[in-house]
């Protein structure tokens, strides 16, 4: 498990005891939202900078003093607000924009949250946004990382192919497209997620409704990013929710119409808490919208986002739930039993 976190769940790790640290350990639990491009280890990025070559002008468009200057800002990641915070990715996508780099990166993301004695889950639902990339179509950016979770038992880890908010039609439809194809060849591909700047795109448009419907069809289980900042449109929450999501990634500023019906469908809801924080779209740990939903005794599972940029852990984010204010919620271990036990039973197997 990488040491070199950070921040909040630093902070709320460092108020618990040696017992408490080792029952957070020791439960099962699942990480079902990471993004593969916002969780890989520093140590790999600060490898992959010092090897960069810009040898292709579509997918290298920095020279080696920009990636080392972006690398710099991803270490001391800052964010003023949510939008600041993908910009940033392009150094990322440079850097993983070779299928060596892409099948070491994804080694290590796995590694990181699935290896060693104590890992920081049993279960792993990976996503990723296939991209194009040097002598990369997007199919061969999935198969690639494909081969890399299964190489982990069935019952650790899967992946999720991420359509971003801004991709355009026929791109979503690829995507799509390559998601059932893999599916049907008995490819470990157990869902479809909607992410990327939660302002971008058109999410009312037919092309989007179709590509939910069909990945639905074929078997595939859907998570969407929704009500991540304040400017989400309530009509546009309302039409996400029409998609008929078996998950939810944030769901900060959802209002009583959406909830009723997120409550009605016992839609489990993917809570990052350190993300939220930092991005800024929630003041305080004792104001998140966790809350709600555990009072109302609905499915949530605890998960990180991105652990290269936020410097958080799993392990960290559930010390978030038990150490007391004002480093964290203050939840009993049963309750923080009873979350674990949530999220392993929103897996998409
Ligand atoms: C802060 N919360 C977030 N909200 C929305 N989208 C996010 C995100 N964190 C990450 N991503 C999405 O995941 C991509 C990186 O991983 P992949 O290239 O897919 O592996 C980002 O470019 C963004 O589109």
């Amino acid at each position: 498990m990488s040491a070199d976190i950070r921040g909040h769940v630093a902070e709320a790790l460092a108020t618990l005891s040696p017992s408490q640290i080792d029952f957070l350990r020791r439960l099962p639990k699942a990480e079902l939202h990471a993004h593969l491009n916002g969780s890989i280890p520093l140590p790999i990025i600060r490898e992959f900078a010092k090897e960069y070559k810009p040898i292709s002008p579509q997918f290298h468009k920095y020279s080696v003093e920009q990636i080392q200057d972006g690398v710099k800002q991803l270490e001391d990641f800052n964010l003023e607000n949510i939008y600041g915070f993908f910009g940033p990715f392009a150094i990322i996508y440079a850097l993983t924009s070779t299928k060596e780099n892409l099948q070491k990166a994804t080694r290590a993301v796995l590694a990181e949250f699935l290896d060693g004695e104590t890992p920081q889950c049993s279960y792993l639902e990976l996503r990723s946004t296939p991209r194009e990339a040097v002598e990369m179509t997007r199919l061969d950016y999935v198969q690639t990382v494909l081969d890399e979770v299964e190489k982990y038992p069935k019952d650790r880890t899967a992946l999720i192919v991420s359509l971003d908010r801004k991709m355009k039609p026929e791109v979503m439809q690829e995507v799509i497209d390559i998601a059932k194809k893999l599916r049907s060849e008995g490819r470990r591909v157990v869902g479809v997620d909607l992410c990327g700047d939660p302002l971008a795109g058109d999410m009312y448009s037919q092309s989007v409704a179709k590509c939910f419907e069909e990945a639905r069809n074929a078997g595939l289980k859907v998570t969407l990013h929704i009500a991540e900042t304040m400017d989400n449109p309530a009509q546009e929450n309302i039409q996400l929710l029409s998609y008929k999501p078996n998950r939810l990634g944030h769901a900060t500023f959802l209002n009583d119409e959406a909830n009723a019906i997120v409550l009605q469908e016992k839609i489990a809801i993917e809570i990052c808490l350190s993300s939220n924080l930092l991005c800024k779209t929630v003041s305080t740990l004792d104001a998140h919208h966790i809350r709600y939903y555990l009072k109302n005794d609905h499915p949530v599972a605890i998960c990180t986002d991105d652990i290269l940029p936020f410097r958080n852990s799993l392990l960290g984010e559930y010390a978030l739930l038990l150490a007391k204010a004002p480093y964290g919620l203050g939840l009993s271990e049963d309750e923080v039993a009873r979350i674990a036990q949530m999220s392993m039973e929103s897996r998409f197997v």
